[in-house]
């Protein structure tokens, strides 16, 4: 028997005004354990996905699952159940990195055993230590971004939701995310990562939905991708490259 998704995304229309729709019928879905990668040109719709998964905007039709469960049903289990990290950090200037993680412990209800381990972890991971106790106005922006997802991953829901998280990263930074992104996924949690950066994310995520236009355009493993682009073989980027152009 199938396990049932963590999210689905059920014949998902909508945007930011009734009469003009951004998104067109989005339709996939994320199982326990996978790292799906939402892919798509500047304006796709990627974005305005997330918003719509993270309850922020409003289906013009259809809807979103989350865990069986639409946030109208069970608003709290469906908000609980995920964790976002976004494009752009946006933390509390007069709080350190540390009272950060705490605060986000806190929200996720994590217990204090729990939250001093997977602190501790994070910090060093992200080679932070140092930072712990600084205020984040006084961090670089590539230092935001790290508080951002080290708040993400201190909480553990079943299912985060990643923004193009490696802009600003520096190479370790980004090897500290993927590593850790891939423990997440083997103890079950999943990941819906967007990314521009292809052939970063091409070994690492099980499966790609591919957005032009507010549409889902392709879907699959990469095997799956390549048939769709008719292009055995090739990277990811230069089968996106064919499927975007395709439908210029
Ligand atoms: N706040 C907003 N109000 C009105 N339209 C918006 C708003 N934000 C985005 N859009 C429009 O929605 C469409 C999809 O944008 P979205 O931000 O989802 O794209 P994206 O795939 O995330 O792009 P990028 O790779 O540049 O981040 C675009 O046409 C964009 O102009």
């Amino acid at each position: 028997m199938s396990e049932m998704p963590v999210l689905q995304v059920e014949e998902l229309s909508g945007g930011y005004s009734l009469g003009r729709p951004v998104l067109h019928d989005i339709q996939f879905d994320v199982q326990p354990g996978e790292m799906v990668g939402l892919i798509g040109l500047n304006g796709a719709g990627k974005s305005t996905t997330m918003k719509h998964i993270l309850g922020l905007m409003t289906p013009h039709r259809g809807g979103v699952v989350i865990q069986g469960k639409t946030r109208d049903e069970e608003p709290e289990t469906y908000q609980s159940s995920l964790a976002f990290v976004p494009e752009s950090p946006l933390l509390y200037e007069e709080l350190t990195v540390r009272e950060h993680l705490e605060f986000a412990a806190r929200a996720y209800n994590v217990g204090q055993e729990d939250y001093a381990q997977r602190s501790e972890r994070l910090l060093k991971l992200f080679h932070m230590e140092e930072k712990a106790d600084s205020l984040s106005m006084h961090l670089s922006k590539g230092m935001k971004q790290k508080v951002m997802i080290m708040c993400a991953f201190v909480a553990r829901p079943p299912l985060y939701i990643i923004d193009e998280p490696f802009l600003g990263l520096d190479p370790l930074g980004i090897r500290s995310l993927l590593d850790f992104m891939l423990e997440m996924k083997e103890s079950g949690s999943s990941i819906l990562l967007s990314s521009h950066i292809l052939s970063t994310i091409e070994n690492y995520c099980d499966r790609f939905i591919v957005l032009h236009k507010g549409r889902v355009i392709a879907q699959g493993t990469l095997t799956d991708i390549a048939e769709q682009a008719r292009m055995p073989g090739a990277s990811l980027e230069n089968m996106f490259y064919a499927l975007v152009k395709d439908k210029e």
